[in-house]
């Protein structure tokens, strides 16, 4: 038996003693995780540092906080994640307990990249952890040191449940022939399709988080000096090796030069006129990715940078003017510190640009008008949009983070990672008794029941609603009582605006001798009361 399929069947056969069920369990392992990176900090950043050059503040501010706000979102949210979510009813089913009753898959595959190695495979790791999954996790073996400290995980959280399988293509092909309960897949979309595919094989579900280039729309009527501020930091943070870069800038050819003069400003002020030596610009991650980024530019007229250091990996922060949409670099996701800049005729022609090619994982557009940023919403699609800023949307755990089309399928962060690594379970539970109620949709099916079925199932039943007019109901009889010595009440729902009067007066006949003496409660209900005689 393989190493790789060893760990599937030893986190399988821990998933199966239902150990990972209980709540606490799950909350225990998620605290381990925190200490996990809390007390391997300095294993962390070193090993950062010598996989992307990152400084350990980085490390912390791009990788750590985030991944720890997740965990301590996720165990003060568990019990309200996991708990059984009731929905609305028809009437058919009015008195049965009808819920979504979130359950673990089984055991998750969680294959990771190496630009945010720790972020992107252990955040994850976390919506597995939640939603009680085992978990088999396969670090990048690109980031080979950061893939180093993660062998340490098994330290930290339960050895049999989740399991880390180190080594780079042959292990994550072995990995992928065996049956998982989901593939959680962070990498480029041509891979993407690889995993896919051997998914598809066990019909296995999969998260793609994927890449592709994200467009920058820059609007004449904005604030350029500010624009380009956030748009230098997006792209030039892990030295463009970000999912969600902003991957080239569009706009008009009459701002070109003032977006480059500022551009220019911000690399200085953010990196220094020496970008190389300075502690806070980082490399790429290999030479393959190097002599990749450096070809992009061929052919394209450089504005700024343009130069590299192959024995260091550095790529100097880089601007590309009048790039035509034909160019070299236009072809595939850039990911590293290269930024084109197309000219276009406004937004009109932004927009069709945009949509010409596959849906980017981030749209950012720059403008002061909220007419064109709403424009560029309804005329576009993308996995995310911000307007005014770049990337600050992956640190918000409320909103879905994933792509659409080329740029992925599925969506974690959050409430979104544990729904997403859940099976949200169907639940009705209906009593034996009342089986007169179920008369209508047994043969004959005779014209009068189908028109009492629709009655049923095409009313919603609000719950909320009928509590709140149970209330109501209460307190009138308790002021009929003391006031005028009524003898009872009950509620005539009129869910939507629909009449169904007739029904309701049939079949309670404590109603059918009732007066009518309050009517103006709320729309959708009113109280019947029954004159004491
Ligand atoms: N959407 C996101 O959240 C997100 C985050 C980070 C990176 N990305 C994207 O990831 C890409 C960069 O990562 P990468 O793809 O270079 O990472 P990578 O080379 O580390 O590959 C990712 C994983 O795929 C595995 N892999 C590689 N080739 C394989 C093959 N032929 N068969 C099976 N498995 C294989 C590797 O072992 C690795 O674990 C970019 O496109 C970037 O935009 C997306
Ligand atoms: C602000 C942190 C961005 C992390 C993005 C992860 C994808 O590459």
């Amino acid at each position: 038996m393989s190493r790789e399929q060893l760990a599937v069947q030893k986190a399988r056969e821990a998933f199966l003693t239902g150990i990972s069920k209980p709540l606490e369990y799950r909350i225990k392992q998620l605290k381990n995780l925190k200490r996990f990176i809390t007390e391997r900090a300095t294993d962390i950043s070193e090993a950062l540092r010598k996989d992307l050059y990152k400084s350990e503040n980085a490390t912390q501010m791009f990788e750590i906080i985030g991944l720890e706000g997740e965990i301590n979102l996720a165990v003060s949210k568990l019990a309200e994640w996991a708990a059984p979510r009731p929905v609305n009813k028809n009437l058919l089913t009015i008195s049965d307990d009808v819920y979504i009753q979130p359950e673990p898959l089984g055991v998750v595959l969680v294959i990771g990249a190496w630009n945010y190695p720790i972020a992107v495979t252990l955040q994850p790791l976390v919506g597995a952890i939640a939603a009680g999954n085992a978990a088999v996790v396969k670090p990048s073996e690109v980031s080979s040191h950061t893939a180093k400290v993660m062998e340490l995980l098994p330290h930290y959280l339960d050895p049999e449940m989740y399991q880390v399988v180190t080594g780079g293509v042959p292990e994550t092909q072995e990995l992928l022939k065996q049956r998982f309960d989901h593939i959680f897949y962070t990498g480029n979309s041509t891979v993407g399709k690889l995993v896919m595919e051997a998914a598809a094989h066990h019909l296995t579900p999969v998260t793609l988080e994927l890449g592709g280039k994200s467009p920058c729309y820059i609007d004449k009527n904005c604030d350029i000096r500010i624009a380009c501020r956030r748009i230098t930091w997006g792209k030039y943070m892990n030295c463009g090796q970000t999912c969600i870069a902003p991957d080239y800038i569009l706009c008009e050819s009459s701002i070109q030069d003032q977006v480059i003069n500022e551009i220019q400003k911000c690399i200085q002020e953010f990196y220094t006129n020496d970008p190389k030596s300075f502690a806070d610009y980082g490399r790429i991650i290999n030479q393959r990715h190097f002599k990749r980024i450096m070809a992009l530019i061929e052919g394209s007229s450089v504005a700024i940078g343009g130069d590299g250091d192959e024995s260091e990996c550095y790529i100097a922060p880089t601007v590309l003017r009048d790039v035509k949409s034909g160019s070299k670099v236009m072809q595939e996701e850039i990911f590293g510190p290269i930024l084109p800049i197309i000219t276009v005729n406004g937004l009109k022609e932004a927009i069709q640009f945009i949509n010409e090619r596959e849906k980017p994982l981030a749209l950012y557009i720059f403008s002061s008008s909220s007419k064109v940023i709403k424009q560029m919403i309804s005329e576009t699609s993308s996995g995310a949009l911000l307007a005014n800023d770049c990337l600050v949307h992956f640190t918000i755990s409320d909103l879905p983070f994933g792509g659409v089309g080329n740029s992925g399928t599925g969506r974690y962060h959050g409430k979104y990672g544990f729904d997403q690594l859940s099976h949200l379970r169907s639940c009705l539970i209906k009593k034996l008794n009342m089986e007169g109620v179920n008369r209508i949709r047994y043969p004959p099916h005779t014209t009068e029941k189908l028109r009492w079925a629709r009655v049923f199932l095409l009313k919603q039943v609000n719950l909320a609603r009928w509590r709140q007019m149970a209330q109501v109901a209460l307190l009138a009889a308790l002021a009929a009582f003391v006031v005028k010595g009524y003898k009872g009440t009950c509620i005539r729902p009129e869910p939507d605006g629909t009449d169904i009067t007739d029904w309701f007066m049939q079949s309670h006949d404590v109603c059918s001798q009732s007066q009518v003496i309050h009517t103006s409660v709320q729309k959708g209900a009113c109280v019947v009361m029954q004159r004491y005689k």
